[in-house]
């Protein structure tokens, strides 16, 4: 551990809600009532007493006194929590074993709950029994716990204070814990500084009494400049997730320790703008748009990646993203059978009118009759765009007994007896059916207009379930209103509103036989949960192992676990020569290669080093500085 002074820095580290996720004695209740018709109630009394101790509100030792009268255990409850516990340390803690046993002789435990259970729990973090210092219980002859030694300074009221002032330790001495206890030891002097440890839990009395308030053991080695086992603490790096991505999502990012806010809507240009100040992640969907304006702007200095909660990816500046070195990854497949689905049961609602009559019914008319109404089976679907979501539209379609043809851009092998048209033209007037499933590439503003309708059949059915901006909305208005058109069906708009809250605006709305959905056909239950454990995954093996595959703008690699090493990550426009000037720089300070992975696009190099942990800190102000570096970070 570094340190100028002559006497090493010691650490004081509270137990209960700190070194472990849990408190300690509401565990032991708990799990010595089992089966107990009164173990919530005495749990809950038991937890109540707790935290009004944590707070300052019930006097130490009157709040130990009154828990363990509430608590009828014995020595095999006590061996359960021991096994309980030591699952339950903290994440943080668990990350940095390696520098809790290194310094294990600075490290004191100082703690109100209990020997019996803290010694065997820090020893597996490799800190000794005689650096623990804490409360014992008594037992009866039969093992139950009878009482407590009252006699330890740690049982009565300013204990840990009182322990301090008997240690009379030398040196800096910093405090870590969640407690009022624990923020007295700097009050009183006895401690030079007090970090509020708010990894499992943040009381505001207690934060606003911090010297620093550290979400992590990450944080507080961070802060101190000792060593630690994250290049950079994730409490420190923002995410931020809009149009109310799945809660799943959320997790995902705040069991690593990520800062993350979730918003409900979508955000316009300015307000993103604001929003995205010092966020390195942001996770959106269809509807921000994350334009140059936006990369360009100094608060988005820090982004890393970005994470399209969706299929489509056509709101983001995905060039931009790349000059600026921010890797962007979307959910290719998650919701594509949403969509299938929903596509297929519109076709069948336009042909029966089931929106007309059932429109009818609720205003009391009963319609029945078959005019008018038509099976789907031995109709000719066409679908524009046979990628992901149309061939499914393909094989599903002919199970239920369609022909279908298809148009693509690019040469797609025909699935199952569909047709492949080669235009446009020879698709549109050929069909029932037209259901749209083209990307929303620029190029595909308005691809279908007035000329487009005017090639389709009398009475064609036509779905929207791709993009907005893909359909001229006025040429649709005037298919239908001239009767060309049997019914529509539209889920995508070119303005959509940002909010549940705000209208909806379309010529489209009031038209016969028109159903019109709100972007709805990749919001199911099942895609919704499948995106926001894909995306998220992807976006946190970006950020913690460099790995890029799946990314739609960068080039593609997958790495290795990063082991024993430290990972240099090299992002640079793709010039000739960077590697060599990498590797110029290893090779002047004799650093020892591990691993090598270079992959390009033809505007972006990326290259990943793994070195030997022991290496000159310069290599990484001179890796900076070689020409077109746009940016370059450290793993480990
Ligand atoms: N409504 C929703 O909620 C919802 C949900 C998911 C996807 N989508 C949208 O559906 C569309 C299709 O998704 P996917 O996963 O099948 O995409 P995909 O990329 O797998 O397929 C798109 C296909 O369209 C083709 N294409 C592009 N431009 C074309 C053109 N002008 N003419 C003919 N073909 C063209 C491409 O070559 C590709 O094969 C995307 O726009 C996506 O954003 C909407
Ligand atoms: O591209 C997509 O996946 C769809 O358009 C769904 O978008 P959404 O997540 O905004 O509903």
């Amino acid at each position: 551990m570094p340190t100028a002074q002559a006497e090493p820095l010691k650490i004081v580290i509270d137990f209960d809600s700190t070194f472990t996720k849990v408190e300690g004695l509401d565990e032991l209740a708990r799990i010595a009532l089992q089966g107990n018709p009164k173990q919530a109630e005495i749990v809950g009394k038991i937890k109540d007493i707790t935290d009004q101790g944590m707070v300052g509100a019930y006097s130490f030792s009157d709040s130990l006194r009154d828990r363990v009268a509430l608590l009828p255990a014995n020595r095999s409850h006590v061996d359960q929590l021991i096994v309980f516990l030591k699952g339950k340390i903290s994440e943080s803690f668990k990350r940095n074993k390696d520098f809790l046993e290194e310094n294990a002789a600075q490290i004191l435990i100082v703690s109100s709950g209990f020997k019996d259970f803290i010694v065997p729990v820090v020893n597996e973090m490799g800190i000794p029994a005689e650096n623990v210092y804490a409360n014992t219980f008594i037992y009866d002859a039969e093992g139950n716990i009878t009482g407590y030694d009252a006699d330890n300074l740690l049982s009565q009221d300013k204990g840990k204070v009182r322990l301090l002032q008997s240690l009379q330790l030398e040196g800096e001495v910093y405090v870590i814990g969640d407690g009022i206890t624990d923020y007295e030891l700097r009050e009183s002097g006895l401690a030079n500084k007090f970090f509020a440890f708010t990894e499992n839990i943040s009381r505001k009395a207690v934060t606003d009494k911090a010297d620093f308030v550290v979400p992590s053991l990450d944080e507080f080695l961070y802060i101190n400049g000792l060593s630690r086992a994250q290049s950079y603490p994730k409490s420190r790096i923002k995410v931020l997730l809009l149009e109310n991505v799945h809660p799943g999502a959320v997790n995902a990012f705040k069991k690593e320790g990520f800062q993350v806010e979730l918003l409900k809507g979508a955000l316009d240009e300015d307000e993103l703008i604001e929003k995205i100040k010092d966020v390195s992640i942001i996770g959106l969907r269809s509807k921000t748009n994350l334009t140059k304006k936006v990369l360009e702007h100094p608060n988005a200095s820090r982004l890393m990646c970005v994470g399209a909660f969706c299929i489509g990816t056509n709101q983001i500046d995905l060039v931009e993203c790349e000059k600026r070195g921010i890797a962007v990854f979307n959910a290719p497949y998650s919701n594509t059978r949403s969509v299938v689905e929903l596509s297929i049961g519109l076709m069948v609602m336009l042909t029966r009118n089931i929106f007309e009559k059932s429109t009818k019914m609720h205003a009391g008319v009963w319609d029945k009759s078959a005019t008018n109404s038509y099976e789907i089976r031995g109709k000719k679907i066409g679908l524009v765009g046979y990628g992901s979501i149309g061939t499914q539209i393909s094989v599903i379609a002919e199970a239920l007994g369609m022909e279908v043809y298809f148009y693509d851009i690019v040469d797609k092998l025909a699935l199952g007896n569909a047709k492949k048209c080669s235009s446009l033209k020879e698709l549109l007037s050929q069909v029932d059916f037209v259901s749209l499933h083209v990307d929303g590439r620029k190029s595909n503003t308005n691809i279908i207009g007035k000329e487009q309708f005017s090639w389709m059949k009398d009475n064609v059915i036509f779905l929207n379930l791709s993009r907005g901006h893909v359909v001229e909305i006025s040429a649709l208005v005037d298919a239908i209103k001239s009767g060309k058109m049997w019914g529509a069906a539209i889920d995508v708009f070119p303005y959509e509103p940002k909010t549940n809250d705000e209208e909806f605006i379309n010529e489209l709305r009031g038209l016969p036989n028109v159903i019109l959905t709100p972007h709805i056909g990749g919001s199911t239950e099942e895609a919704q949960a499948n995106i926001g454990e894909f995306v998220p995954a992807k976006l946190l093996q970006f950020m913690n192992n460099g790995s890029t595959y799946g990314s739609v703008n960068f080039p593609e690699l997958q790495l290795p676990p990063l082991e024993n090493a430290h990972r240099l990550l090299h992002i640079h426009h793709n010039v000739p020569g960077i590697l060599a000037q990498i590797n110029q720089i290893f090779a002047k300070y004799h650093v020892n290669i591990i691993g090598q992975y270079l992959k390009t696009t033809e505007n972006t190099g990326y290259v990943i080093t793994d070195v030997a942990k022991e290496y000159s800190e310069e290599i990484v102000s001179e890796l900076k500085l070689i020409d077109n570096t746009i940016k370059f970070r450290m793993l480990y």
